[in-house]
């Protein structure tokens, strides 16, 4: 792993600004994504791995803005806010225009795949014909050579017969075989860094077991880097190098994938996992995560986990955690944000136990009033910052 990332990603905020309050969608994550390495979003649904995903290449739309943070691609600005003269926030002067983003970064630098091709790809024109001009376009080649390239690109994701399948129209392939053309498409110009949300959730497994074996081939034959959303920990398992592990648009916890399996360290990281079929358990054995996320315009006070997590204490309701190095794996630091652990020092292992138990509505049922969780909606409290 080189030390410089090809992607920083520096306490990014998104907000949509909505009748009933503000989303706070993404809420201060930080990551990396190094040359050749395909790096996990996972978490529920409603986590914010989505949003995140768009504002890389600022392609969140109102009512939504991103509001913090700083994105950082091959050591150029993508996104990023400083203080003004006035003490008021702007845009930072190397910050990429629109259009530079438009041209030179996305598509051929980073591409996007999205779940469903269907919205991708247009109905009335070929298949062929869609990848050939998306080539000419952009890599300007002439339209014998992007056709050549287009069939090429065909063979290349697995499509049989790609002269033939080249003069279909989309609606002739079936799910699966559409996703490989979006992945033809999104290789097509060479990118360095390829965000894909959750290309093959639509898929049937076999066929989504096909696909992940497709990109991790293409992967290492290319050297691109991914982005690779999912709400599916199986999926981790079978491609990702590293992940982040989303609850509420913040990062709980961030490994290496095998850590993350092995070591877990949030108890949140740890009910995805128990809610996971495996061939080893029967449906039985699966424990579903008790309640559903809370809503991101109101989340928890303290760490937003607490209603459902198991390990809470009263500790877990005042402190907002931030990831913290938590262990070393080979190197390359383990984070997570739950004051269970040591280096956290807030008083976790003095703090009573949370009373009551984790109801069906995902709410613990306490006496506490609920002005605490009106008197501190974000949740920022001192004690729960600084890093690492
Ligand atoms: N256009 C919008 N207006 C208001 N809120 C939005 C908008 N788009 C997303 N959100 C909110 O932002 C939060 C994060 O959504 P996001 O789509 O990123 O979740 P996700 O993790 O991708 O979930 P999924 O697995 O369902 O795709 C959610 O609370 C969602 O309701
Ligand atoms: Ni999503």
């Amino acid at each position: 792993m080189s030390s410089e990332p090809l992607l920083r990603v520096e306490n990014l905020k998104t907000q949509f600004f909505t009748e009933a309050g503000t989303v706070r969608a993404v809420d201060g994550i930080s990551f990396e994504v190094y040359e050749g390495e395909i790096v996990g979003l996972v978490g529920e649904s409603g986590a914010g791995k989505s949003v995140a995903s768009m504002s890389l290449l600022r392609l969140v739309e109102r009512p939504g803005e991103i509001v913090a943070g700083e994105v950082t691609y091959k050591g150029e600005t993508l996104f990023g806010l400083e203080d003004g003269p006035n003490g008021d926030l702007r845009k930072r002067d190397e910050m990429l225009s629109n259009e530079e983003i438009r041209t030179r970064i996305r598509g051929n630098e980073i591409a996007v795949i999205f779940q469903d091709p269907m919205e991708s790809l247009n109905p009335v024109f070929t298949v062929g014909g869609q990848l050939r001009e998306f080539i000419e376009l952009n890599r300007g080649l002439s339209e014998d050579e992007a056709r050549r390239e287009a069939i090429d690109m065909l063979r290349e994701v697995g499509i049989p017969d790609p002269e033939q399948r080249y003069e279909e129209y989309p609606h002739q392939f079936s799910g699966g075989m559409r996703q490989r053309v979006l992945i033809a498409m999104a290789l097509a110009c060479e990118p360095s860094l390829i965000i894909a949300d959750e290309p093959t959730t639509a898929l049937d497994v076999t066929v989504e077991g096909q696909i992940l074996d497709l990109v991790d081939d293409l992967q290492k034959k290319y050297g691109t880097s991914f982005i690779w959303v999912t709400h599916d920990l199986g999926v981790v398992a079978e491609i990702c190098d590293r992940v982040n592990v989303m609850y509420l648009g913040e990062i709980v916890e961030q490994a290496p994938v095998d850590e993350l399996f092995y070591d877990t360290k949030h108890p949140y990281t740890q009910a995805l996992l128990e809610s996971m079929p495996r061939p080893d358990r029967t449906v039985a054995d699966l424990e579903p995560i008790e309640g559903v996320m809370p809503e991101a315009i109101n989340p928890p006070s303290g760490c937003r986990f607490h209603p459902r997590c198991p390990d809470a204490r009263a500790v877990c309701k005042r402190v907002h955690p931030e990831p913290k190095v938590v262990a070393d794996a080979d190197g390359e630091p383990h984070r997570a944000a739950c004051v269970k652990h040591d280096v956290f020092d807030v008083g976790y292992d003095e703090s009573p136990p949370l009373e009551g138990a984790v109801d069906g509505e995902g709410s613990r049922r306490t006496d506490e009033p609920q002005s605490e969780l009106a008197a501190n909606p974000a949740g920022d409290e001192p004690g729960g910052d600084g890093g690492e």
